[in-house]
Order: C-alpha cells, then sequence, then structure tokens
C-alpha cells in the first residue's frame, strides 16, 4: 500500500480538530510526496500529490467510479441516480445524455449567452444600487447563477429576490455548511448502530441532512410533475422536457436506465455541482480584485479598448480579452476550490506507481498542493495572472498543473458553462463598478476551509464604486 499512517480499527487515525487534520495532511504530503494514504474511521484514503500521477489515475477507467459519499450525495442511501455519485451504466447514460443536451440547449451559443448577459446586468444594477456604501457582496451574486441553472434545467426565471429562488440557495448553502458533519457517516458508518438516536443527530446532523434533501426533492418534483402534465413532444422547452421525451422513446428498451427518480438525480447535481462553484469562484474574484486595484485597472483598461461604450460581451470577446481569461485561471488555481478535488474510487485491486491501491480506496487528487507545485510554477503563492499571458499577451491555457475541472471521463461536465458565465459576469461588473476594501480595512484572503472546499469569508464587507 502507499505508505502512511495506520491508525487502529474502526477509527483509523483521527487527529481531533480541523486545523490538526490539515497540518497532518500537510506533514504527510511533504515526507511522502507524491503519494500517500491514510486509514480514516473505517475508509482507506489515498492522496496523490503529483500532476502526472494524478492525470493517470483521473484518465484511468479503473478509477473512474465515484465512492458514495454524502458530501457530493444530494440524496441519502441512493448510489445509482443522477450524474456526480452514480457509477457504471446508470452514470454512462446520464451523463452521455447531459452532455448532449447542455450543447443542444444553446452551450456556447446565443441562448445561454443572452441569459448570461441578462443575469449579469441584472446583478450589475444591484451592484450600482450599493455603490458606495460598505457591505457584503450582494446575494443577487448567487440567486443570478440559481436563475441560469433553472432556465437551463426547467426554462423558468426568476426575479433576483424572489422567496423560492433565494431558499434554494439557501438550501444549498446549508447542505455545503455541514458537509463536515454529513462526513461523519462516511467514514464511520458504525455510528448508525452504536450510538443513540439524539447523539447521532447531534454529531452527523442526520436529520437535518433527510429534511433538507426532502424539500430539495419536493421542488424539484414539483417542476418534474409541471413539465409532464404541460409537455409538447415537438416542442421541447428544456432539459427536463428533453429528458422525458427520451425516457418515453425508450420505455421498451430493457437497457435504459432512464427514469423520474435518475431525472431528479441528474437536476440535482446540476445545481450541487454548478452553483456553489460558480458562485463561489465569482466571489473569490471580487475579494481579488479588491485587493490587487493595479491588476483590477489593468484588465478594465483592456475591456474599455475592446469593448467601449459599455458594449455587452459575447464569447467572440473571450480571444481579444486574454487578461480576463488569464486573471480568472489563475483564480481558480489560487483559490482552489476543491482542496482535493472529488473522490475517486475502484471496484478491485490496483497496482499504481509501485503500490496497491486495494479495492474501495477513496482516491483523492491533491488540487491545491498539485496548483502549488513549484516544478511548474514560479513562486506558486503569489497572486500573479500574467503567468498564464506569452510573451505576446495571448492567453496560454495551462497544460500542466492545472486540475480545477478535473480529467478524464468524469471531468467536470459543466466546465464550459462555468468559463462562460465566470466570463461575462467579469467583464460586465468590470465594465460598470470596481471592487475595493473598506476604508482603512484590508480585504481578508484566507479562507475558511471546511474540510473540501476552501471558501472566501463570503461575509466580509467590500467597497463597491459605479465607475459612472
Ligand atoms: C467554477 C466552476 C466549477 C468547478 C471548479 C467545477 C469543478 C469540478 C470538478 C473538480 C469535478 C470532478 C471531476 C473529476 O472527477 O475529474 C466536477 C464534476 C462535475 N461538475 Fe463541475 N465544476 C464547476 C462548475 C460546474 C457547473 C456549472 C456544472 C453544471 C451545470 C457542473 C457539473 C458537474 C457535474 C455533474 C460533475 C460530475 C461529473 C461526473 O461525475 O461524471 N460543474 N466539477
Amino acid at each position: 500500500y502507499p505508505p502512511g499512517p495506520w491508525g487502529i480499527p474502526l477509527i483509523g487515525y483521527f487527529p481531533f480538530g480541523l486545523k490538526a487534520f490539515h497540518e497532518r495532511i500537510k506533514e504527510l504530503q511533504a515526507k511522502h510526496y507524491p503519494i500517500f494514504s491514510w486509514r480514516f474511521g473505517s475508509k482507506f484514503l489515498v492522496f496523490i500529490c503529483d500532476f502526472k500521477l494524478a492525470k493517470e489515475v483521473l484518465n484511468n477507467q479503473a478509477f473512474a467510479d465515484r465512492p458514495s459519499f454524502s458530501f457530493i450525495k444530494v440524496f441519502d442511501g441512493e448510489i445509482n441516480m443522477g450524474i456526480t455519485t452514480s457509477n457504471g451504466l446508470t452514470w454512462h447514460n446520464i451523463r452521455r445524455f447531459t452532455l448532449r443536451h447542455m450543447k443542444d440547449l444553446g452551450m456556447g451559443k446565443s441562448k445561454i449567452v443572452s441569459s448570461i448577459q441578462r443575469e449579469a446586468n441584472e446583478l450589475v444594477e444591484v451592484m450600482k444600487k450599493q455603490s458606495g456604501t460598505v457591505a457584503p457582496v450582494p446575494h443577487e451574486m448567487s440567486t443570478a447563477i440559481v436563475n441560469i441553472l433553472w432556465q437551463m434545467v426547467a426554462g423558468k426565471r426568476h426575479d433576483l429576490n424572489d422567496a423560492e429562488i433565494i431558499s434554494l440557495d439557501k438550501d444549498m448553502n446549508e447542505f455545503q455548511e455541514n458537509l463536515g458533519h454529513l462526513m461523519v457517516r462516511d467514514f464511520f458508518p458504525w455510528v448508525d448502530y452504536v450510538l443513540p438516536e439524539s447523539l447521532l443527530n447531534y454529531i452527523s446532523k442526520r436529520d437535518m441532512y433527510r429534511k433538507l434533501t426532502k424539500r430539495i426533492e419536493m421542488r424539484f418534483k414539483k417542476d418534474i410533475e409541471e413539465h409532464i402534465a404541460t409537455l409538447d413532444e415537438n416542442n421541447p422547452r428544456d432539459f427536463i422536457d428533453e429528458y422525458l421525451i427520451e425516457m418515453e422513446k425508450q420505455k421498451d428498451d430493457p437497457d435504459s436506465t432512464m427514469s423520474e427518480r435518475d431525472l431528479l438525480g441528474a437536476i440535482a447535481d446540476m445545481f450541487a455541482a454548478g452553483l456553489a462553484t460558480t458562485s463561489i469562484t465569482l466571489h473569490w474574484s471580487v475579494f481579488y480584485l479588491a485587493k490587487y486595484p493595479d491588476i483590477q485597472k489593468d484588465l478594465q483598461d483592456q475591456i474599455d479598448s475592446v469593448l467601449p461604450n459599455g458594449l455587452s460581451p459575447t464569447l467572440e470577446h473571450r480571444s481579444r480579452l486574454p487578461k480576463v481569461e488569464a486573471f480568472f485561471t489563475e483564480i481558480l488555481r489560487h483559490s482552489s476550490l476543491g482542496e482535493f478535488g472529488l473522490p475517486r474510487t475502484t471496484p478491485k485491486d490496483i497496482k499504481f506507481a509501485g503500490h496497491v491501491i486495494p479495492k474501495g480506496a477513496i482516491v483523492f487528487p491533491c488540487e491545491k498542493y498539485i496548483h502549488y507545485d513549484k516544478k511548474v510554477y514560479n513562486s506558486p503563492e503569489i497572486f500573479n495572472p500574467k503567468r498564464f499571458l506569452d510573451s505576446e499577451g495571448k492567453f496560454v491555457n495551462p497544460k500542466e498543473g492545472f486540475i480545477a475541472f478535473g480529467m478524464g471521463k468524469r471531468q467536470c461536465i459543466g466546465e464550459s458553462l462555468a468559463r462562460m458565465e465566470i466570463f461575462i459576469f467579469l467583464v460586465t461588473m468590470l465594465q460598470h463598478v470596481s471592487f475595493h476594501p473598506p476604508p482603512n480595512k484590508d480585504v481578508i484572503m484566507d479562507n475558511i476551509n471546511i474540510l473540501v472546499f476552501n471558501i472566501p469569508h463570503l461575509k466580509q464587507d467590500i467597497l463597491i464604486k459605479s465607475r459612472f
């Protein structure tokens, strides 16, 4: 097995406290680079800290499965539904279907672009109203992203302050804030049998998780039912319609894995995987802009010259705004949203990098460690978007040392959507407003590390100023 601490049966090696956990990980990364193991609870974890090895794992068919973990699974106890946590044929079919239909629904084309432009413009209006006052980034930054997903999935658009959209955003945040608790049952599944109900609920927040997922389920079920009642097979309106039509076509196919339950899982996954990731990256962008005024000014100069008089950005402008591309690529690298990416697992023992990775091991690519590899990046701790520009000022997409969207067969299916959203939101915001620290204060740039995600201090105050 890869080297690492052993610990005691069922408990494993268990440093108390989040800080101790992270410090121990750092020690192990330094000591056992490029690969180490850790028995944590009753699970065997393997961490890969080197880009080439991570690439090999992520591209290897034998590691294409996901473990059944609550922190990536919206619905308790049901592994084979949806995209992110299903495996085998169910996963293969829904992933292929979703990718195809994300393209058909206008991914990279005018429909989704105009929906993103509209949300970005609405957000900027809210920001302008906040201009001159010291306050947190407006919550509309998240609800605008909910709106884009909802339009793609269910053809619905809400007012950015609509109660339904705010409550969905809140539910998704609550899910994320409680990941640490939810993971207790992932790593120590025996607690379900030995702890009294009240203690179990206190530690693992099991009841909260069930209530929350029930609410999420009811909400999306309502959308599915409305679609069934109003479906016109010749005029599919959105992802749900497309799914229902295809499901009907496949109803006599014994190999079909399509069902209303699977559809529900796919919708929940798109929100769970596509909302917080994009919204947090945009929050990071605002904080980096406020922290580095010279970079902000440089971006605004390029944007003003390519898009004079506040012209709306489209995807054609991406190649003409290389500084914006380089800026958000550096944000994805420097902030490294997923400390350890999304885990994979293997259904059999595998020989890998001179070790045996046992069946059922949970394999994590150490995203942040890889993004800070000195062999790939000069002074990786310094925030420097220029590292992704060549001598002519053109954007250079990193080929090495970058795994923000994962790789291989389970690579993020929302990468192009996320890149589009971030590009259009960033350019639109920078055309109309600029971001600054509150007077006599600095921007807080360290993150609230909640075990697996590196999240900025979202509630910190910021000063927004209208440019015109
Ligand atoms: C900045 C934004 C985003 C980041 C950093 C991000 C990152 C990731 C990462 C690291 C993975 C795991 C890939 C792997 O295992 O190799 C992933 C998977 C996934 N992402 Fe994203 N993502 C983002 C936005 C989105 C959006 C907008 C959507 C949806 C509409 C989305 C949907 C998914 C899904 C469904 C999966 C699971 C794919 C599978 O298991 O087959 N993501 N994402």
